[in-house]
């Protein structure tokens, strides 16, 4: 490799500098016991550069687990180097997301973290063989135990050997996929709140059930959000039969679907969606709680039970865990969308109104101990066998008919609670409001004070019974638009996590916002891609005419070759050059992503050549075809530098996939935009020029790219984390003030 290897290097070297303190991602919790991000304790804050920017461009902080020396074994060696591990430090140096810890990780690097995680793993080892001679009944009976002491009270972390076990038994026996040790050494770090970075085709989706499998034990659900419906679905329906063997029911949310099929989902133990879908669903849900006034008293999801296919009953049981698949996108380049939805329909609105007239209607021909019970502690009011059948057998508009059957027992309850413990005059008064005199309004009666508390009002619905009992118009808000940011959304689960093939050049970002420690997960073959010396050039034309004629070469060996670009207009004057010289290729970009799947599919496959734009961070497994990987296996070639380093890694990742061979080379030249970001416009000129008049090669000055990478990376984190000032301060006054940051938009 020559010296002027370029690559997403200088911050990879501080990634091995920085990874010597892989100590400073361990000043959590170290003890035994850790459960979640939330016991975490937060890590520690991320290095400051000189400029006071925390380091975005470093994957600074990153822990890395014991490479590929995790062997099969029960008391795995994580310091034995792999010796058929191609040269890893180089690798590492190069910033190639394949270089695995093996060679650097010494027993002194070795954080009480780490020899937790092993240890664990040999627990999980050593469930395997009574595990493996156990019949599929006996399996699951485990299963359900587990379950039981979950719910009990017991940690999870005291779970978790047997949890694990049992769930790669389950995959080795439904879908004939055993999680390696990698894997399972994965998994608890995501059962411990990290970010997981794993190589694509590492085996995400295997490694995700581990967690989601025993967070789910506690009965508050476990989610997985990823990027889009397709990947919700096809991991979903993928891993069931794994879930179905331990007899955890697994939920799919997708776009279409309804607000009863919503929250059959969420009912599950296990639910699949996307980052979007969990956002709307929980505006939804606090929207309809503030109308019916329950938001006070019921947290979201804090769940009253009660199930029906009306629209009137939260759809979310609450959020406990969600495992966040590829962590990079959604937690970092989409934390700050937003997520609005308008507000609460007119025709739920009126639902609400007409069945608080009709209870209050029918309230008083309920009789005590027939048709209702009082609780002597809670003086909670609750149906009766008889009573539940007289709320069946009531007449009811076509409205009321409509609420489910769960709800309206609870309007009725609400209604008669209020016919026999509120008093006109005596907790409450009438008088014309002070707003609108025409109207009038119930105003509390202060029960120490005897004075009237202006501006208060009961909750869980009592406001309105009484509003409906007395006639007056009943006051549910009309309900306004509703925003959430990605980031905020996250930020409420107590128990967050996340996987990536890609995070760690985010990884001083991701523990500073989320308190998710990264940690690179060594890949389970040892990595056979090779970097080869990157070339720079002084235009765009004479770049674009040496990758052309390094697809020709390497084409005609018979390897496949996938080229990355970062425009379609690139795509296309690529696609030309190739079309001159006869060279058969297929172009992906935005304008046939209907046939992404296919090409993707097919890149593999010998003497293919695939130009894309962009692409996808995940969806199609890229599979040689058997001659290639003897052939060296693909190689992938990166036109330009994107702005951040991981969607250049996530190009190169998918050459080499599960240690397969693979070789991809990085192409700049002067004029290429990341300058301009990197070293502003007059130096980035000035580049051009001397581009424009130089023909030679300018290899040498493929560091300059790199640093301009770094600069634009942490610009871009240094806005994100302004933004999120500016949003924190506007939640606290608005906290402040007493509006709700979520419903009470600003714009
Ligand atoms: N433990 C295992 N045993 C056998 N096959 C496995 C195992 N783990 C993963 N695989 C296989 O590896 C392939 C890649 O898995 P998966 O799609 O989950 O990877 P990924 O890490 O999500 O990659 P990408 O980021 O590209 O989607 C799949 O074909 C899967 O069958």
């Amino acid at each position: 490799m020559s010296d002027s290897t370029l690559s997403q290097s200088d911050s990879s070297e501080e990634t091995v500098a920085s990874t010597g303190g892989v100590g400073a991602m361990g000043s959590g919790t170290e003890g035994s016991g850790t459960e979640g991000n939330g016991t975490e304790g937060g890590g520690p804050k991320g290095n400051e550069s000189d400029d006071g920017a925390v380091d975005a461009g470093g994957a600074s902080g990153m822990t890395t687990l014991p490479g590929s020396t995790l062997s099969e074994s029960a008391t795995p060696d994580p310091t034995t180097p792999n010796p058929t591990a191609p040269d890893v430090a180089n690798q590492r140096r190069s910033g190639d997301p394949s270089a695995s810890a093996t060679s650097f990780l010494s027993a002194r690097n070795l954080r009480p973290r780490m020899i937790r995680w092993r240890r664990q793993l040999a627990r999980v080892n050593a469930f395997e063989p009574i595990l493996k001679s156990e019949d599929d009944a006996t399996i699951r009976k485990r299963s359900l135990a587990l379950r039981y002491r979950a719910m009990a009270g017991e940690k999870l972390s005291t779970l978790l050997p047997e949890g694990y076990a049992l769930c790669r038994e389950a995959g080795r026996r439904a879908l004939s996929m055993r999680h390696y040790d990698v894997q399972i050494v994965g998994g608890i770090s995501l059962f411990e709140g990290h970010v997981a970075e794993m190589q694509t085709g590492e085996g995400k989706t295997l490694t995700a059930t581990l967690p989601l499998y025993l967070h789910s034990l506690v009965g508050k659900g476990a989610h997985l959000a990823t990027v889009n419906d397709y990947l919700a679905r096809r991991d979903a329906e993928w891993m069931t039969p794994l879930f179905d063997m331990l007899g955890v029911s697994v939920g799919i949310i997708q776009t279409e679907d309804d607000q009863g099929a919503r929250r059959k989902s969420y009912s599950c133990a296990i639910t699949y969606g996307t980052a979007k879908e969990f956002g709307f669903d929980f505006l939804r849900d606090r929207l309809l709680l503030r109308a019916q006034n329950r938001m006070q008293t019921e947290m979201l999801g804090g769940g009253d039970g009660g199930f029906s296919d009306s629209g009137d009953q939260v759809v979310m049981r609450g959020m406990h865990f969600c495992l966040v698949d590829e962590a990079d996108s959604i937690l970092i380049d989409e934390a700050r969308t937003p997520l609005i939805i308008g507000s609460l329909e007119d025709t739920v609105r009126d639902q609400i109104v007409e069945s608080y007239r009709w209870a209050s209607e029918h309230a008083p021909s309920f009789e005590i101990d027939e048709h209702f019970e009082i609780d002597n502690e809670t003086k909670k009011i609750e149906l009766t066998a008889r009573g539940r059948g007289r709320v069946r057998a009531l007449p009811k508009s076509d409205l009321v008919r409509t609420m489910g059957l769960v709800d309206l027992y609870e309007y009725i309850e609400r209604a008669v609670k209020v016919h026999r413990e509120f008093l006109l005059n005596r907790q409450y008064v009438i008088r014309p409001s002070e707003k609108d005199p025409n109207v009038d309004e119930i105003v509390i009666v202060d029960e120490f004070t005897g004075r009237l508390a202006e501006g208060r009002k009961w909750r869980d619905g009592i406001h309105q019974a009484i509003e409906s009992k007395e006639g007056i118009e009943i006051s549910v808000p009309t309900g306004q638009a509703a925003r959430i940011t990605v980031q905020d959304l996250f930020l409420r689960y107590p128990h967050l996590a996340g996987m990536t093939g890609t995070a760690a050049t985010s990884a001083s970002e991701m523990r500073r916002i989320y308190r998710t420690p990264v940690v690179r997960v060594p890949t389970n073959r040892p990595p056979q891609r090779k970097q080869l010396p990157p070339k720079v050039f002084g235009t765009l034309e004479s770049k674009f005419q040496a990758i052309a004629e390094e697809v020709r070469d390497v084409h005609a060996t018979g390897r496949p070759v996938l080229i990355g670009t970062r425009s379609i207009d690139k795509s296309v004057l690529l696609s030309n050059l190739l079309k001159e010289m006869g060279i058969e290729h297929e172009v992906l970009n935005a304008n046939n992503v209907e046939r992404e799947a296919e090409i993707v599919a097919a890149a593999g496959g010998l003497g293919r050549v695939t130009v894309a734009t962009n692409m996808a961070g995940r969806g199609t497994d890229i599979k040689l075809a058997d001659e290639v990987e003897s052939l060296g296996g693909m190689h992938v070639i990166c036109t330009e530098l994107h702005d951040a380093a991981r969607i250049d890694r996530q190009l190169i990742g998918r050459c080499g996939r599960q240690g397969d061979r693979g070789s991809y080379r990085q192409y700049l030249s002067l004029d290429d935009d990341i300058l301009k970001g990197g070293l502003g416009v007059p130096k980035s000129e000035k580049m051009k020029a001397r581009g424009a008049a130089n023909t030679g090669s300018a290899d040498r000055l493929a560091n300059m790219f790199t640093r301009a990478q770094r600069k634009v990376e942490r610009k871009h984190f240094r806005d994100r984390m302004v933004l999120m000032h500016h949003e924190k301060e506007r939640k606290k006054m608005q906290r402040e003030i007493g509006q709700d940051p979520y419903l009470d938009t600003p714009d």
